[in-house]
């Protein structure tokens, strides 16, 4: 196959955000317009091929069909899938975007050809609702346009925004893992419910509709969050009480360690491995 013959996109790492992403673009492309799947388990390759309707293919494959080769693999397991994708890389004709939490383009460029393009990418999950948040950041041998592309493939999924590389790891803390936050927020509120005595269901359902009236106001209202908050916040009144609780337990405080702790362990996974 000759260079430029190659097209389309092949996602190598099936598992959670790889699926995620694979949702998404299948659902704007259309399935079997040139996405292909990587994955490690054949069971699993089964499944997304069932699911989605595209082609399991090997690293070899993938390589010599697709054009990008989007690797969402654990960063534990990158410099293994590196060895073994190399041999297949064309410094001309592919695109590599990792979108592996910590791990630097320099280390990724360092085990495939020499000046073969590579974005780094830290997408979200709300990306299966078309609703992800994608940063990207340009390697030594990627150009604007070699991000022009990465920006394209992944508009369709939600919002993309580009940083430097040295901002990625605390990105990666706020909206890699972010919608784990919202998640585990969204969990206690279920469970303060559950303890006033409302059905489970109800509960869910109103702390889902309010979480989710709130965002759209955090994104489309103008506002900024204190001027939201305090526009809930009767003098004398329940939200008070309820902050005052909130202030008392370093809810706030607890939240910014979580999130420096994040960024931490993103820079421990950018570290070379022994
Ligand atoms: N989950 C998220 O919300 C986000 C994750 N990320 C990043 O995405 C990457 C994947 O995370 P996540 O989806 O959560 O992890 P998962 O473990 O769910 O997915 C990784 C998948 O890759 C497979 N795999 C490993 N090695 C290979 C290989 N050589 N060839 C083909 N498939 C392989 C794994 O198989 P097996 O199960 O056999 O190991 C697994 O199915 C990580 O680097 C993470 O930092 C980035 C943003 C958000
Ligand atoms: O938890 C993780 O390591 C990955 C990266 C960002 C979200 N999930």
């Amino acid at each position: 196959m000759i260079a430029g013959s190659r097209r389309g996109l092949a996602v190598v790492g099936g598992g959670k955000i790889g699926e995620a992403l694979l949702a998404g673009l299948v659902r704007q492309a259309g399935s079997g317009a040139g996405i292909w799947v990587v994955e490690r388990s054949p069971q699993r390759a089964a499944e997304l091929a069932a699911r989605y309707g595209v082609g399991t293919v090997d690293l070899a494959e993938a390589a010599a069909h697709a054009r990008v080769l989007l690797l969402a693999v654990k960063p534990q397991d990158v410099d293994a899938l590196l060895a073994l994708l190399a041999p297949h890389v064309a410094a001309d004709a592919h695109l590599v975007v990792s979108v592996a939490a910590g791990v630097p383009t320099a280390r990724i460029e360092a085990a495939l050809p020499a000046g073969t393009p590579v974005v780094r990418v830290m997408p979200n999950t709300p990306a299966l609702v078309d609703a992800g948040m994608s940063v990207l950041s340009a390697g030594a041998h990627a150009t604007e346009e070699h991000l022009d592309e990465a920006e394209a493939l992944l508009a369709p999924v939600g919002r993309v925004q580009r940083v430097p590389e040295s901002q990625q790891d605390a990105v990666t803390a706020l909206s890699g893992s972010g919608p784990a936050y919202f998640f585990f927020l969204v969990e206690a509120m279920i469970d303060a419910g559950i303890l006033l005595g409302l059905p489970r269901s109800l509960a869910a359902d109103l702390i889902v509709q309010t979480a989710y009236g709130s965002a759209v106001m955090l994104r489309d209202s103008g506002e900024h969050p204190v001027q939201l908050r305090e526009a809930v916040t009767s003098p004398g009144g329940t939200t008070i009480a309820a902050i005052r609780e909130l202030e008392r337990h370093g809810v706030r405080a607890a939240l910014i360690a979580a999130i420096e702790a994040a960024h931490q362990r993103s820079v421990e996974l950018g570290r070379p491995q022994d």
